[in-house]
C-alpha cells in the first residue's frame, strides 16, 4: 500500500487541514499519516483562534515517522511562522521524499489569517523551492507574485513569476473566481489547464486541502503531475458536488471510497496542454 504523509494544521471541525488529508488519504486507498503543526480552534463558520506547535515537536513528529516509514509522497498545508517553516525545511531537507505538494495555506475561507504575514518572505525563500508542486488560491497566488490576478493572462502571468522565484511548479487554483472553476499549472515550460463547470453552492470548507492531499495520494500511486492533477481535479469537483450541508458557514467536502471510484471514471473534460 502507498503511503501519503500530510504536515499540517488540525481543524476540529473536521472539515480542512490533518482531517480532510487523512479523509482524502482514505478514499484514495492510501495510508494516511500525519504531522500536527498547529491546532486551530475553528468551525465551518469562523476561525477562534490558534496554538502552534513548537517547532522541535513538529520536528520530532517527521524524525519518528521517517525513521520508521518512508512516505510515497508528502503534503504540506498549514505552517503559521518562520520558525515552523524552518523546521519542516530543515527536515525535508534531511529526508528529502519524493513528491512533496505545498498547499500554502494563508487563509481560512472566512478571511482569517492562518499564516504570519511577516512569515511569507521564509515562505518564498525556504520552502517552496523544496516542493515538487505548489497550490496556491488566487489571493495566495497575489501575494506570492506580488501581481494582480482578475482573469486567467493573469494567473498564467503570475504563475510565471512564482516559478521564476521558486523554480517549482505552480498550480494556481480558480476557486475564488467568478466563472468556470478553471485551474492553471506552469512547469516551467507549458502551462496547463483544468477545468469544470462552477458548483453552485457555498459548502467548499477545505477545498483547498482535499485537492492538495488528492494530488499527493495520486503522484504517490505513481501518476506524473499532470495526470495526478487531473485525476486529483475530478475528486475535488465530486467531492465539491456532494459537499455536506453541516454547521452555520461553509460546510465541508465528503469523502468515501465510492466518489473516488466515481471521479475516477468521470470523463476528463477541459484539459489543454
Ligand atoms: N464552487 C466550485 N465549483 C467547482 N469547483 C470549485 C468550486 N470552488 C472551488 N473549486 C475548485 O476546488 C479546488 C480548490 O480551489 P480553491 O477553493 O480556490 O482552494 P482554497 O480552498 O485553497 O481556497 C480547485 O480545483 C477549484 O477550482
Ligand atoms: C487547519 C487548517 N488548515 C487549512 C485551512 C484552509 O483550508 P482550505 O481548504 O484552503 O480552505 P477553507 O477550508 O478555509 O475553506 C483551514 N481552514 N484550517
Amino acid at each position: 500500500m502507498k503511503k501519503v504523509l500530510s504536515i499540517a494544521g488540525s481543524d476540529c471541525s473536521g472539515g480542512a487541514g490533518i482531517q480532510a488529508d487523512l479523509k482524502t488519504f482514505a478514499a484514495h486507498q492510501v495510508y494516511g499519516m500525519s504531522v500536527i503543526t498547529s491546532v486551530v480552534a475553528e468551525n465551518t463558520a469562523r476561525v477562534l483562534t490558534y496554538q502552534d506547535i513548537a517547532p522541535e515537536i513538529v520536528q520530532a513528529q517527521i524524525e519518528a515517522v521517517f525513521t520508521d516509514i518512508q512516505p510515497d509522497a508528502v503534503k504540506i498545508g498549514m505552517l503559521s511562522n518562520p520558525e515552523t517553516m524552518k523546521a519542516v525545511a530543515a527536515s525535508l531537507k534531511k529526508w528529502h521524499p519524493a513528491n512533496i505538494v505545498l498547499d500554502p495555506v494563508m487563509y481560512a475561507k472566512n478571511g482569517a489569517a492562518l499564516m504570519e504575514a511577516e512569515a511569507i518572505d521564509t515562505l518564498i525563500t525556504d520552502v517552496l523551492p523544496l516542493a515538487d508542486v505548489i497550490t496556491p488560491n488566487i489571493p495566495e497566488a497575489i501575494k506570492i507574485s506580488g501581481q494582480e490576478i482578475s482573469d486567467l493572462a493573469e494567473m498564467k502571468t503570475a504563475a510565471q513569476a512564482i516559478f521564476a522565484s521558486c523554480h517549482t511548479a505552480v498550480l494556481i487554483k480558480g476557486g475564488h473566481k467568478i466563472g468556470a472553476a478553471t485551474d492553471i499549472l506552469f512547469d516551467g515550460q507549458s502551462f496547463y489547464s483544468y477545468s469544470s463547470d462552477r458548483i453552485p453552492t457555498t459548502n467548499t470548507h477545505g477545498t483547498g486541502c482535499t485537492f492538495s492531499s488528492a494530488i499527493a495520494a495520486e503522484l504517490a500511486k505513481g501518476q506524473s503531475l499532470n495526470q495526478a492533477i487531473q485525476q486529483a481535479k475530478s475528486y475535488i469537483t465530486t467531492a465539491i458536488r456532494h459537499s455536506l450541508d453541516i454547521g452555520q458557514g461553509h460546510g465541508p467536502t465528503h469523502h468515501f471510497y465510492e466518489l473516488y471510484q466515481a471521479a475516477a471514471t468521470v470523463k476528463k473534460g477541459g484539459f489543454n496542454k
